[in-house]
């Protein structure tokens, strides 16, 4: 058996059957999509394919109509959004969410408050267990702000950089919460190309160096064929290809549907 086989057997992540209704549309009708261990995944469609929504079901902000999420070998389809986080399901947003009063260090630490073992009381009281569980997480903050390039800024308003910049503090936040899945949607928006060469760089390490498996809606093809596995394409809420990168973007049933939907030059690329 390869390893790729044995990878499969146990997923980290196995959604089955998958159906969400909007009113009168079927943003995900029957989807299945799993996760091997360690794998990076790519979840690739036209616009409106239902990518989004299924991404929302998997971190728990949309229930399914029908189907069920298994995690980690656990049943999570009834779970709420900050136990499947506690869990280590962690996601990163199309449109940022930062807490933009805040330093990016301070930023950083907003994912880590999820773990802490000490209450809240004993670090309102200054705890000695407290200060030290303290350090040792902003320790490795700045560990992960140096891996992402961004120590120099780890005191500055968040919102003193820019969106490239911020997308790093998003995914380095992420990391510091010990992740078994990261959901990434859309991590190359809106970078240029040299920051897409980094980010690819990074996503690999996040892979490599922290055992985190990797779930990635991207438009970007060159970031999906550099990064993915595997890849699981969308076209109006049904599953219609899966397989290679390379496999999956010669499917005629794949470039049908861009096409029929307006195959971008950026898609393409
Ligand atoms: N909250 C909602 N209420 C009503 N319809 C919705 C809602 N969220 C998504 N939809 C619809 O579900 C379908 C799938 O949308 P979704 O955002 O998941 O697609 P997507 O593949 O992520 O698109 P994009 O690439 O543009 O982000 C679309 O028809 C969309 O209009």
């Amino acid at each position: 058996m390869t390893e790729t086989e044995t990878n499969m057997t146990r997923p980290v992540l196995e959604a089955r059957g998958i159906v969400r209704r909007f009113g009168g549309i079927t943003a995900v009708d029957g989807v299945d999509v799993t996760v091997g261990q360690g794998e990076i995944v790519g979840l690739i469609g036209p616009n409106g394919s239902g990518k989004s929504t299924m991404v929302n079901l998997l971190t728990g902000e949309l229930a399914p109509d029908k189907g069920t999420i298994r995690f980690a070998g656990k049943d999570i389809t009834g779970v709420a959004p900050y136990r499947r986080a506690r869990l280590g399901i962690a996601r990163s947003f199309q449109m940022l969410r930062m807490f933009t009063s805040m330093s990016v260090e301070d930023n950083m630490l907003t994912a880590t408050h999820i773990h802490m073992k000490r209450g809240l009381l004993s670090s309102l009281l200054n705890l000695p267990s407290a200060r030290a569980e303290e350090d040792e997480v902003r320790a490795r903050a700045r560990d992960l702000l140096a891996m992402f390039e961004l120590e120099q800024f780890a005191g500055r308003p968040v919102t003193a950089l820019s969106i490239g910049q911020q997308r790093m503090v998003e995914l380095a936040r992420g990391v510091l919460s010990g992740p078994k899945l990261f959901l990434l949607d859309e991590p190359a928006a809106g970078l240029a190309p040299p920051n897409v060469d980094r980010l690819i760089a990074l996503i690999k390490r996040m892979r490599d160096e922290f055992g985190i498996s990797i779930l990635l809606i991207e438009h970007d093809m060159r970031v999906v064929r550099e990064l993915c596995d595997r890849v699981v394409v969308l076209d109006s809420g049904e599953l219609i290809a899966e397989g290679h990168p390379e496999t999956v973007v010669n499917d005629p049933a794949v470039i049908e549907a861009y096409i029929g939907k307006g195959w971008s030059r950026r898609a393409q690329a």
